[in-house]
């Protein structure tokens, strides 16, 4: 990416991130302005990255961290600003890598999950586009048969991105719909098949089961696929992410997350919790609804921009 590429896209997700990091640096400043780092400081800075949806345990990690070097010492938000950067990058680092498409695989088959309304179909458009200007050949499959308005939404993604979308009448069997799509793509050459599937929400046990058969049909055609489970998860829903993790992990083997819609939340400190709970591999993050609001992840970028700091 060129660097005046590389430079918009940060400006994009310092932008998509704002609320996020409002939040964590305006409390930064109330609890750090020209004070000595006392018990009490660092119980309200606990406070804040817990509140600020890092997680318990993250928040308990770096407020031990932050009391090792600089207990009892005059500390200012910049510094603190800094310290949480720095931190975080090292809790994202291992989980930052990015969707890697196995040309051997024809197709290299990426199975999409997540409840409703997560972001599945508009994700699996932006990847479609991202492979395609990579000079893969990519098909997407409509799974989600259970919303006649997925069917129409991904085949607009389809003529945006110049990609073909195998799709089937409303209420068709989602399975089916896989195979055939792998079949397919595996005669006319494919090496990349985006399968969309419906929103189910994570304590609908009969819909676990569905996802679970799809998987089953899919190994049937290919038994070395889904090459990838892929979990959109919507930054905006916070901690309910967590259950999602914990419940599509139990039904289908999660191979990485994609996190959606930092743009809108303030929640964007989910993903470190995450990160530190269950050490998904993060592949992209969503900040908008256009194509090109899909990038990599990257720990140090999200980290500075979280913490309200340039790249
Ligand atoms: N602001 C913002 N909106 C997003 C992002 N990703 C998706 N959306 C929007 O979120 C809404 C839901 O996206 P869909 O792709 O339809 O979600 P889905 O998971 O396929 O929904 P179901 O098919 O109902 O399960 C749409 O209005 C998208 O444009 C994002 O990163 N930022």
């Amino acid at each position: 990416m060129s660097e005046e590429g590389k430079r918009n896209w940060f400006a994009r997700l310092k932008d998509g991130l704002k609320r996020s990091s409002s939040k964590l640096t305006t409390g930064i400043a109330d609890i750090f302005t020209k004070r000595r780092l006392d018990d009490e400081a660092l119980e309200e800075f606990e406070d804040l990255l817990i509140t600020s949806d890092l997680g318990v345990a993250t928040a308990a990690k770096l407020s031990a961290e932050l009391a090792k070097t600089r207990f009892d010492k005059e500390v200012d938000s910049a510094e603190i600003q800094e310290f949480i950067a720095d931190e975080v990058a090292k809790i994202l680092e291992p989980v930052a890598k990015p969707l890697v498409i196995d040309p051997g695989k024809k197709p290299h088959v990426v199975l999409v999950v997540g409840v409703n309304g997560s972001g599945k179909t508009t994700t699996i458009g932006k990847l479609a586009k991202t492979y395609r200007d990579q000079g893969l050949k990519v098909m997407m499959a409509a799974g989600d048969t259970f919303r006649a308005a997925a069917v129409e939404q991904l085949k607009v993604w389809g003529e945006r991105t110049g990609c073909p979308v195998i799709a089937r009448d409303a209420g068709a069997d989602a399975a089916g719909l896989a195979f055939d799509a792998i079949d397919q793509a595996q005669r006319e050459g494919y090496d990349l098949l985006l399968i969309d599937t419906a929103g189910r929400l994570q304590n609908k046990a009969h819909l676990m089961d569905e996802l679970k058969k799809i998987v089953r049909v899919i190994h049937k055609r290919d038994e070395t696929a889904p090459h990838d489970t892929l979990l959109v998860l919507d930054a905006t829903t916070g901690q309910n992410a967590h259950s999602q993790v914990e419940v599509f992990s139990q039904a289908t083997d999660i191979t990485g997350l994609i996190v959606t819609k930092l743009d809108g939340t303030a929640k964007g400190g989910v993903v470190v919790a995450l990160a530190e709970k269950f050490a998904k591999p993060v592949h992209a993050i969503g900040v908008g609804e256009s194509a090109e609001d899909l990038r990599p992840f990257e720990a140090k970028s999200f980290a500075r921009s979280l913490a309200g700091l340039e790249d």
